[in-house]
């Protein structure tokens, strides 16, 4: 079973990866380990000021020692939002290897999700690491020292006073015992190895020479290799590059900008992870310097093993006795979920044990529990889940409904859903229909919904640790065609709700990417085009806040409403989730996204917010003024597209066509009239 990952540590100072990954770089950029050795002896030297050399921490077994800061060893308790760690083996039952997860099935789809939500090593969620802005009530670790932390273990879904739940706390008992020292540890290393390596800088009275010197002829800066010899010079460069960022005045060297720096460190993060160019950088600018190597070390690691009991067989406690029994090591995910246990050890396979087959649980990743929380559908609603497969938030929502209602569950992959109707089954969900079509028909397929759940399909930067392919088969293109997808299918899920319900009228949009195009964009575009709709409160106790602006961009103010879950904040998969409450109809024909041809500026990005007034009363929406109306320009522009594509494949240079040189004239002047238009309309 998987065992605890390292996110325990301060931000800013992860330990280094083991030798074996970088040697794969190394092969990979087919560098001799002579090379290796003359480059890092020429990073070392250069770190030497003032004829100083800067001394690298002896090292013990392979691990570095715990540094002494003036002498001392310097503890300083477990502080800010990264969790803690990892189980390392006790005397506990031995590992077996990680199952298949319920949701990770054997998928040709290119568009990624949580499908990806298998297993994986884990340390606690919701524990004390989690960010500050987790949990208003503290600390969620569970302490063995502690007696009412004991008792309080499952105390939200069962009562408190019951022997099974002495049994089960005293199960995890020890363990969290060890965590905690364990942690306390963990945090000590990497505050020694930050303040040593202030110290250094601090010693030698000098800025870190990072960047390579100009050429004899001035022509500038030489970039450091892509591919840096040596982990652990690779690691202090990265180290250094972000500390100068953070301290810019300070560290910084003379007539060096922080283009320079920012450059060189991405360069470096991509030799170091084994990312593109292109995506390290598109994540980079996400975060400041050291969140973003901190969000770049949590995908080196995987989440931990998260089971969600399924409630319309069991309860959580039951469940957790049974597995405790069977030699599985667990512990409640958290305060903000009665239903979620993580999973430490196992001396069973947890794909297979009597409960797994008798459906008592499936294998899901925390984050993906909140999305169907966001949605909190009602006993004997209407909802749609337009991107089901494999099943693991569908079920979610059959249990909150308790079996009541009816659940359209759809997915286009038809392979895909036939998984679905396993876990369907398997998980005992009797208010569901399975059906498989392009939700992009939808509403024309059946609309009228309480709620609908698009857990859209994306990129997937969010599981990079599950899935570290997507590190370098991202490209461009995907992310100018997924958001387009996403775009066409939100449209969709909002004209299949229905405005009226008594009890409803909410749509939810989840992925388990972190790209701004992905998420704030996406949900600013339908803003746009539908200002019947307008974002509520998740309702989740924690999560970052979505984006208002972004490089340049900016977003609705209410875009606070949205949630975005990082690993390296909360030791989750990275995912976002939007809530929107629809408060008057659709425009009249509206028949989804099916149509909807966005446009090129719209996907990448040029949005800027929407100023029209958004109407408050159902009476202000369904004025059909108020939407966009289909736009034959976008049409013309995307024919325009495909021709100058169909040319290009036969070999004809499109700009030689004298056919499309004269549209292309004739549209941008019917643009600039447009936008003209637009402006006089708007002063
Ligand atoms: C993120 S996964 C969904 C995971 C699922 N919600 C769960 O919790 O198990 C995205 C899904 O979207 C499906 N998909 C992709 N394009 C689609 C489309 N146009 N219409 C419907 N489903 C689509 C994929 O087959 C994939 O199963």
């Amino acid at each position: 079973m998987g065992v605890g990952r390292k996110l325990g540590k301060k931000q800013g100072a992860p330990e280094p990866l083991d030798e074996a990954h970088f040697t794969n770089l190394k092969r990979k950029a087919g560098m001799s380990v002579a090379e290796s050795r003359a480059e890092s002896q020429q990073y070392l030297k250069k770190r030497k000021t003032n004829g100083k050399e800067k001394k690298e921490k002896p090292k013990e077994n392979g691990k570095e020692k715990k540094s002494a800061v003036n002498g001392k060893e310097k503890k300083k308790p477990f502080t800010n939002a990264l969790p803690p760690t990892p189980m390392k083996k006790s005397t506990k039952p031995e590992k077996v290897p990680l199952p298949e997860s319920d949701e990770d099935l054997d998928d040709d789809d290119e568009l990624m999700g949580d499908e990806f939500d298998d297993l994986s090593g884990g340390s606690e969620i919701g524990g004390a690491g989690l960010g500050d802005d987790f949990l208003e009530s503290g600390s969620e670790v569970y302490d063995s020292d502690d007696d009412h932390a004991h008792k309080a273990m499952f105390s939200e879904d069962e009562d408190e006073s019951d022997a099974e739940e002495k049994l089960t706390a005293a199960n995890i008992a020890g363990l969290t015992r060890k965590l905690d020292e364990q942690m306390a540890e963990e945090a000590a290393d990497a505050e020694a190895e930050l303040q040593e390596a202030a110290l250094q800088t601090n010693i030698v009275g000098d800025r870190p020479h990072i960047l390579e010197d100009s050429d004899e002829e001035g022509n500038g800066i030489k970039s450091n290799a892509l591919l840096a010899p040596d982990l652990q010079l690779l690691r202090t460069r990265i180290n250094d590059t972000v500390r100068v960022l953070d301290d810019f005045s300070n560290l910084a060297e003379e007539g060096r900008s922080r283009a320079e720096y920012t450059a060189q460190l991405i360069k470096d993060i991509c030799a170091y992870y084994g990312y593109s160019p292109y995506l390290a950088e598109k994540l980079f600018n996400l975060f400041p310097p050291k969140e973003a190597f901190a969000f770049f070390e949590a995908n080196e690691t995987h989440r931990p093993v998260v089971i969600r009991t399924n409630t319309l067989r069991t309860h959580r406690r039951d469940l957790a006795q049974s597995l405790i029994n069977r030699g599985v090591t667990l512990e409640p995910v958290g305060k903000w979920s009665k239903i979620g246990l993580q999973i430490f050890e196992s001396a069973v396979p947890l794909g297979a044990t009597p409960e797994y087959l008798a459906g008592h649980y499936i294998l899901q990743a925390a984050s993906s529990f909140l999305p169907v929380m966001a949605l909190a559908p009602q006993e004997n609603e209407r909802v749609l889940d337009m991107a089901a497969a494999p099943g693991g938030k569908t079920t979610h929502i059959a249990a909150l409904m308790k079996n009541t209602g009816c659940i359209f569950a759809n997915d286009s992959n038809k392979a895909r859903a036939k998984g679905l109707i396993g876990n369907i089954h398997r998980l005992g969900a009797k208010n569901v229909i399975v059906c498989n079509y392009d939700a992009r028909e939808f509403p024309k397929v059946i609309g009228g919904f309480d709620r609908v759940l698009l857990d859209a399909p994306c990129s997937g930067t969010g599981v990079i640790a599950k899935d570290p392919s997507v590190k370098t088969n991202k490209t461009e293109k995907d992310f100018l065609m997924l958001p387009h997808l996403q775009k066409q299918l939100l449209l969709s899920a909002i004209d299949s709700v229905d405005h009226a319900s008594k009890t409803g009228g909410y749509i939810v949009y989840s992925t388990c990417s972190v790209t701004v195009e992905e998420n704030e964009q996406v949900v600013q575009y339908v803003l746009n085009k539908r200002p019947n709709v307008k974002l509520v409160e998740t309702g989740l106790v924690f999560g970052k806040e979505g984006f208002t602006a972004y490089m340049g961009k900016s977003f609705s103010p209410s875009m606070k409403m949205t949630r975005r879950y990082y690993p390296h904040a909360y030791n989750v998969d990275g995912f976002f989730v939007s809530k929107f409450k629809k408060f008057g109809p659709s425009p009249k024909g509206s028949t989804g996204g099916l149509n909807e041809h966005v446009k090129k500026e719209e996907v990448e990005g040029d949005l800027g917010v929407d100023k029209r007034p958004v109407p408050e009363t159902e009476e202000d929406g369904e004025e059909e003024d108020a939407f966009a109306a289909f736009d034959e320009e976008e049409d013309k522009e995307w024919i325009e597209k495909a021709k100058k594509k169909a040319l290009k494949k036969k070999g004809i240079n499109p700009k030689a066509d004298p056919k499309v040189g004269k549209e292309k004239k004739e549209k941008s002047k019917s643009d600039s009239a447009k936008v003209n238009g637009k402006k006089r309309k708007d002063t």
